[in-house]
């Protein structure tokens, strides 16, 4: 069931200027799903969202709250959940009290008030803490309250634009989980705003991933991470070489492309990639999908290593090919891999994919 639906929804904040900060997005969510935002720093997120919850209207296009039209309704008649990075408490106030104030606007009973507050505290975990003041509190037990803050009114929509983005690495770890589990409990239908790649794989039944405006590419994290639409979503999204390779011949869903050592191997291809013998392909290879191959190995692509890094958990090489650089993470590479050592590398075909320029 479609709970929110995006059509052609554009928005342009200066009517002489031509650049759209949100550009002709279409999408839809459905009920209960955990749906997030995901691009770079000005490519629009935020702006969605906020013609979302009616803070902003767009330009041009609409937006449906399941059969309402809402495109031009005020935030207070949308019924949404707002969670904002800077959490927007009052600090002077106690929890209780700041969870209390949706409920107050919407002039619900003293009784079934603090019933509702015990049990909007008991879902993010923060039974007993009613009457402390906000400033005593920790930045993710605070971030925390804003979420009970916001799901107390019981909202048909929670918006969370970049909530964990004022917490130190380990508790965002811990946080972003703890918000995954409280939206899954409440099956409440959220929309996350981000701009980190690894925040919004975690946690997110799907991605729609944005740049300059557009929705570049919008799926599951698997669909998103080893079928990448096109070259921008394929280097956002974790790390990947995007290789051009001539192509030898192709079907459907494959294409067949041949490697700078001469061996020719077939990748995934998007249907209606278009491609055929004589065109140059784009592959994306991520560097965990590359290997070390073996000296007498013809469909190893050999090279010279220009930088190498052990981190542990892999080896981080990358290797001139023909003057473009390759990375590869290798696990369990041989000890005493040397800057300018000449390795072979080689792909792990059933891995690549085709992607759009
Ligand atoms: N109120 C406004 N008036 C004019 N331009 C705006 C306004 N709000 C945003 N913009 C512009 O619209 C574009 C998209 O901004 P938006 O805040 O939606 O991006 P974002 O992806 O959320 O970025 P960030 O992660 O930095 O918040 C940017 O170019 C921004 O400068």
């Amino acid at each position: 069931m479609i709970d929110v639906r995006l059509t052609a929804v554009s928005k342009r904040f200066a009517k002489s200027s031509d650049s759209a900060a949100v550009d002709d997005v279409t999408v839809t969510i459905g009920a209960g799903e955990f749906f997030t935002l995901l691009g770079p720093s000005g490519c629009g997120k935020t702006t969605t969202l906020r013609m979302v919850a009616g803070f902003y209207f767009p330009t041009s296009g609409r937006i449906h709250f399941g059969d309402d039209d809402v495109t031009h309704w005020t935030p207070n008649k949308r019924d949404t959940g707002m969670v904002f990075q800077n959490y927007a408490l009052f600090p002077h106030m106690t929890v209780a009290q700041n969870v209390a104030y949706g409920l107050k606007v919407r002039r619900v009973s003293r009784a079934d008030q603090a019933r509702r507050i015990e049990e909007a505290l008991a879902q993010v975990h923060l039974s007993g803490y009613g009457d402390r003041r906000i400033d005593a509190l920790s930045g993710g037990q605070q971030q925390r309250v804003a979420l009970a803050r916001a799901l107390v009114i019981r909202p048909r929509t929670m918006l969370l634009d970049e909530p964990l983005s004022n917490l130190d690495a380990k508790l965002r770890e811990e946080t972003r989980a703890e918000i995954r589990r409280i939206q899954r409990e409440s099956g409440t239908t959220s929309i996350y705003v981000t701009h980190d790649q690894a925040e919004a794989m975690a946690m997110s039944d799907r991605i729609a991933v944005m740049e300059s405006g557009r929705v570049q590419q919008v799926g599951t994290p698997h669909e998103i991470y080893y079928k990448p639409a096109n070259a921008f979503v394929a280097r956002f999204i974790g790390r990947s070489n995007v290789l051009s390779l001539p192509v030898t011949g192709a079907t459907d869903a494959s294409v067949a492309v041949r490697l700078p050592g001469g061996a020719t191997i077939d990748v995934g291809a998007p249907a209606g990639h278009g491609l055929g013998e004589g065109d140059t392909a784009l592959v994306s290879a991520r560097p965990e999908h590359i290997a070390l191959g073996g000296d007498d190995d013809t469909a190893a692509m050999r090279g010279r290593i220009s930088h190498v890094e052990f981190t542990g958990m892999a080896t981080h090489i990358s290797v001139d090919v023909d003057g473009n650089e390759v990375m590869a993470a290798l696990i369990d590479a041989p000890a005493g891999l040397q800057l300018g050592d000449v390795v072979g590398l080689r792909l792990v075909p059933e891995r690549l994919w085709v992607v759009k320029p």
